[in-house]
């Protein structure tokens, strides 16, 4: 298995670029299943996650082609051709690996009027349970039954009428299914308090040029109204938000100062004013966001919320970010009851961090130093290689594989702007 090692202490400076957003390509992905014309995606980041969806893909009777990029470009371009489904089940060992794969139900479902789904279970950060997706999709005509571990999903008549739903909390995942379903519904569907991160409105804007009617796009109400068949079209994802947090994070920690090269501002406000706040300068420019921090870190009180708030999937970077500010923080999570595993491997770093209940108070402390730490889910492994970068001495984080789900070529982006960073593999 591979490690990462990190000896600390650099002063991260330069351009680094910003790869597509994992969280929007597992959901634009599945919409290839509702047309059997091709649909091309580009800007797809290279990462284990998105390959296992291809898998999935193909066992769904799809095929994807990877046109042919430079290995020393980021990102590539993926053209999936579902001309014909050759089977509506996504099985309990796929869905296990990547919950994203839930996000087939509405799909194979819309499209072939049946589908069998495992029920994906909890993973490290929580319970995540899928009963709004499965209510949301009953909303909209589906008839459900959830047997051995597996939901089975069909469509009487064969197409799905189209309905109304309003979900009692934001569910992003919940509102991707919905959508996607809804768009060749026979009727129109009207979603309210949907969810409005920016990865959904670059999924309604994929189906959009795929033919789909949807309006109220970014706000809490989506009205779609369903056509009869969608087409192919060219996508292009949407730059990582997560990613450029995580990475302008890496500039606070190190004292550093980095051009994110293709990062949206627009769409990380919460991120971005919470750096600020912290005395980090942040600039808009033409090709992305710069982050400079060259005075103390200050504290932060933050509270995790769907978007527009401050992401769930920030929070872990941000508390490595903060074991090292002048003052205390408060940190509280609302969206995962678990999610804070990173917490004791920080502490073996140095960090004084007390979590009582969904809340962190972090201590600042004037120094890390490198010891020998584990990733247990994808932004605690993160905040463990921020914690890493401005340690004394070396950090190893094992279990990278966690990593490799949704940061492309980290090591490589980060030694690029002078980080002394390498894999090892123990074979
Ligand atoms: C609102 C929010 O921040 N969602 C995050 C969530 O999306 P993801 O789609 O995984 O999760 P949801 O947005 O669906 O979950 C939001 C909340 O609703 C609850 N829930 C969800 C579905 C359901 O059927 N029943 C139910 O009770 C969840 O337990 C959670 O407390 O994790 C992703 C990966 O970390 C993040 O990128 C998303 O930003
Ligand atoms: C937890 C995450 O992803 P997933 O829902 O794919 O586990 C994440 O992106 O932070």
């Amino acid at each position: 298995m591979d490690r990462i090692l990190i000896r600390g202490g650099q002063r991260l400076a330069g351009r680094l670029p910003i790869s597509g957003a994992k969280n929007a390509a597992l959901t634009l992905l599945p919409c290839a299943l509702l047309t059997d014309e091709p649909l091309t995606l580009r800007n797809l980041p290279r990462l284990a996650d998105v390959d296992s969806f291809g898998h999935l893909l193909n066992q769904l009777g799809a095929s994807t082609q990877i046109e042919g990029s430079r290995p020393e470009e980021f990102g590539r371009v993926m053209t999936i051709r579902a001309g014909r489904l050759t089977s509506t089940e996504a099985p309990y060992d796929i869905v296990r690996k990547m919950r994203a794969s839930i996000l087939v139900l509405g799909p194979i479902l819309a499209r072939q009027g049946e589908a069998r789904v495992s029920l994906p279970g909890g993973c490290a950060i929580g319970n995540r349970p899928i009963d709004l997706h499965l209510k949301a999709l009953e909303a909209i005509g589906a008839e459900l039954e959830t047997a051995a571990g597996y939901v089975k999903a069909s469509a009487p008549g064969g197409r799905l009428s189209g309905g109304r739903y309003r979900f009692p909390v934001v569910s992003v995942g919940a509102t991707e299914n919905v959508v996607m379903a809804a768009a060749t519904a026979r009727g129109s569907s009207r979603i309210e308090n949907a969810a409005r991160e920016p990865e959904i409105v670059d999924l309604c804007r994929c189906l959009v040029a795929m033919g789909a009617k949807i309006d109220g796009i970014g706000t809490e109400t989506l009205e779609i109204e369903g056509v009869d068949r969608l087409h192919g079209a060219t996508y292009a994802v949407m730059p990582d938000r997560i990613e450029a947090g995580s990475y302008a994070c890496a500039a606070a920690i190190t004292g550093g100062d980095l051009d994110l090269i293709g990062a949206a501002a627009e769409d990380m406000g919460a991120t971005l004013q919470a750096l600020r706040e912290a005395g980090v300068t942040v600039t808009e420019h033409g090709e992305g966001i710069r982050v400079t921090a060259d005075a103390p870190l200050g504290p932060l009180t933050l509270s995790t919320a769907p978007y527009p708030g401050f992401a769930t999937d920030m929070q872990a970077q941000f508390m490595a970010m903060l074991a090292l500010a002048d003052g205390a923080s408060m940190l509280t999570e609302t969206i995962f009851e678990n999610r804070y595993m990173h917490v004791p491997e920080l502490g073996r770093m140095g960090a004084d961090i007390q979590v009582s209940g969904r809340t962190a108070v972090v201590r600042g402390v004037p120094k890390l130093t490198g010891a020998q730490v584990m990733a247990t889910d994808l932004r605690a492994s993160m905040s463990l290689i921020l914690a890493g970068l401005a340690a004394d001495g070396e950090t190893q984080v094992s279990r990278v594989y966690h990593l490799d789900r949704g940061y492309e070529r980290l090591e490589e982006k980060l030694s690029a702007v002078g980080a002394d960073i390498e894999r090892v593999s123990d074979g």
